[in-house]
């Protein structure tokens, strides 16, 4: 950047590598490295094609990290995820993540001085304060601890009446354990009701039922949460939020119980949204917030009948959408990731495809730009999203949309139109979350052809490829002890893993057009995600800004 602030977007030309070539740049979603078990789907399941890339080690494939201060994260033991992993992989730097940002604005007290904040906090005194979001530890969209901090903060600030509308989740963390967050969220709310203030759990829900769909596929789900929010109508009634959540267990998980209101001695709901009231959405993470977000802002909104649209004051824990300005009020400001790698390479003519299907679409475009939406230059880049199934868990449909993106990759490298063909491929990831270790093994499968599907027409045009993944997920399937052993329930079933994982993910580069010689370098031994945009800024034959995480890949002279 100049001294004036002005971006310099030209890059400088790589010395050795050529430009021109076909790029397909492949984001396997949810695929780690791990030792071979039968818990591995990737190792169980037929997958040649990135078997054989694993062949080409250490010059062509390697491992990265995909997790922790690598991708952004607090700690060690936070899990990678896809709004990091992509932010990374498009960045080409780790920027501080919203878990972080959060933690940090909490411990300073920063959370509490800011515009939001203030907005908020002017409902206090005559209204009610609600808090929507993900309930677990999980720290991929939100954390307890912090909403913990929240409710301790905002009751010393004066707020007398609260009400908190839970999403069950069970998908970042271990199915089953939403009993035991509802219960320490309750015992919280009833040591504040000790001090005076009027708190309770209002509603409830699991999040891939209700409120928490993405990227626009079923608004279905974001109904159903705002009828037990807002309108505080639901299907299921309960006085007790613990007790519901183990009621609704007998016939669906914790990613799917239905949706219910908590409802006093007269059958009454404890905490529809009403005039007057404060509205705050405790994620950090965007794509599942969104939605929910359009719903509460947008006057104009037609995406399902609001019945009342209650005159709130409400304000995201971030700001979701940096481009939509969604939500115009936020508690913390979101990191600026700014000069991505797709921003600087169309600016230098690269022309640009993206896809993937409904459920990661917005991965390798909105995440992988820095939470942007749209394009940079309309007449150099195309998205094409393929619409997701509805209203199915993938392990019922697990190869996905995996063909019709190995098929439109394919058509895109094949018409020569594009320099970089982006795509993520989800299989591994959104079967993985279902726990179901056969359905995700016909997963990983399905995702190596999509993966074969695109290095042959890179082949054919004489192009190069970069596979790689953005965090793990299929590749361990159980909870382990600190020696690997799997973890057994008391009633001797397996602990199912159905979150991501901490193992590296791999990163290979090949094909026709790779310029002889090119190989990765030995010195960049704790290389993660975000190495790899300055990799595929070579490959294209420029260098990377010098602010830009180093390169992976070097020209050995031959
Ligand atoms: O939102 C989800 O589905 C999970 O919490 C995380 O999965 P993702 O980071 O791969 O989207
Ligand atoms: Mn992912
Ligand atoms: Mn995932």
């Amino acid at each position: 950047m100049g001294s004036s602030g002005q971006v310099s977007w030209k890059l400088e030309d790589h010395p050795k590598l050529p430009k021109g070539k076909t790029v397909a740049v492949v984001v396997l979603d949810g695929w780690g490295e791990n030792k071979p078990d039968e818990y591995n789907c990737i190792h169980v399941a037929q997958t040649p094609t990135m078997d054989s890339l694993k062949q080409g080690a250490p010059e062509k494939w390697r491992l990265v990290k995909a997790h922790g201060p690598a991708v952004g994260l607090p700690t060690e033991d936070d899990m990678g995820n896809s709004e990091v992993g992509h932010n990374a992989l498009g960045a080409g730097r780790i920027f501080a993540q919203g878990a972080k940002l959060v933690d940090q604005a909490l411990a300073s007290g920063k959370i509490y001085e800011g515009e939001g904040f203030k907005y908020i906090s002017e409902c206090f005194q005559n209204a009610t304060l609600h808090l929507i979001g993900l309930l677990s530890d999980g720290g991929v969209h939100s954390r307890l601890d912090q909403l913990q901090l929240l409710l301790k903060g905002v009751s010393e600030r004066g707020a007398k009446r609260i009400r908190v509308h839970v999403l069950t989740d069970g998908r970042d963390v271990l199915d089953g354990s939403s009993v035991g967050f509802v219960e320490t969220l309750e015992n919280d709310l009833a040591k504040l009701r000790e001090k005076g203030v009027d708190a309770k759990i209002a509603s409830g829900g699991g999040r891939m039922y209700v409120t928490m769909d993405r990227y626009e596929n079923d608004w279905d789900v974001v109904k159903r949460g705002w009828d037990a929010q807002v309108l505080g109508e639901a299907p299921y009634k309960f006085t007790n939020a613990v007790e519901a959540v183990k009621k609704l267990r007998e016939n669906a998980n914790d990613q799917y119980l239905p949706p219910f209101v908590i409802v006093d001695e007269n059958n009454k709901a404890v905490g529809p949204i009403v005039d007057g009231d404060a509205v705050v959405t405790f994620n950090f993470r965007a794509d599942r917030m969104v939605m929910l977000a359009k719903a509460l802002e947008y006057p104009d909104f037609d995406k399902f009948d609001r019945v009342r649209f209650p005159k709130i004051r409400y304000a995201g824990m971030l700001q979701y959408d940096g481009e939509l300005k969604l939500p115009s009020k936020y508690l913390v400001s979101p990191p600026e990731i700014d000069r991505t790698s797709g921003e600087y390479l169309v600016k230098n003519g690269i022309r640009t495809f993206a896809c993937s299907e409904t459920v990661k679409f917005g991965h390798v475009t909105f995440f992988w730009n820095g939470n942007r939406s749209g394009y940079f230059n309309s007449e150099l880049e195309e998205y094409v999203e393929i619409p997701s199934d509805v209203g199915i868990t993938f392990n019922v449909k697990p190869n996905m949309k995996a063909l019709e993106i190995g098929e439109k990759a394919r058509d895109a490298i094949l018409s020569r139109k594009f320099d970089q063909v982006r795509v993520n491929i989800p299989n591994g990831d959104m079967v993985g979350h279902t726990g179901d270790i056969q359905a995700t093994v016909v997963a990983c499968k399905a995702a190596d052809e999509a993966v074969k599907m695109i290095l042959d027409a890179i082949e054919q045009v004489g192009g190069i490829y970069v596979v790689t993944a953005d965090h793990g997920n299929a590749e361990d399937m159980v909870k382990r002890n600190k020696s690997g052993q799997p973890l057994k329930h008391k009633n001797g079933e397996l602990q199912i893993l159905t979150s991501h994982t901490c193992l590296p993910v791999p990163i290979a580069i090949g094909g026709p057009g790779l310029a002889p010689g090119v190989r990765f370098r030995k010195d960049v031994p704790t290389g993660g995600l975000a190495n790899v945009a300055a990799t595929v800024m070579n490959l294209h034959g420029f260098v990377a800004p010098s602010d830009y995480e180093t390169t992976l890949i070097e020209v050995a002279d031959n």
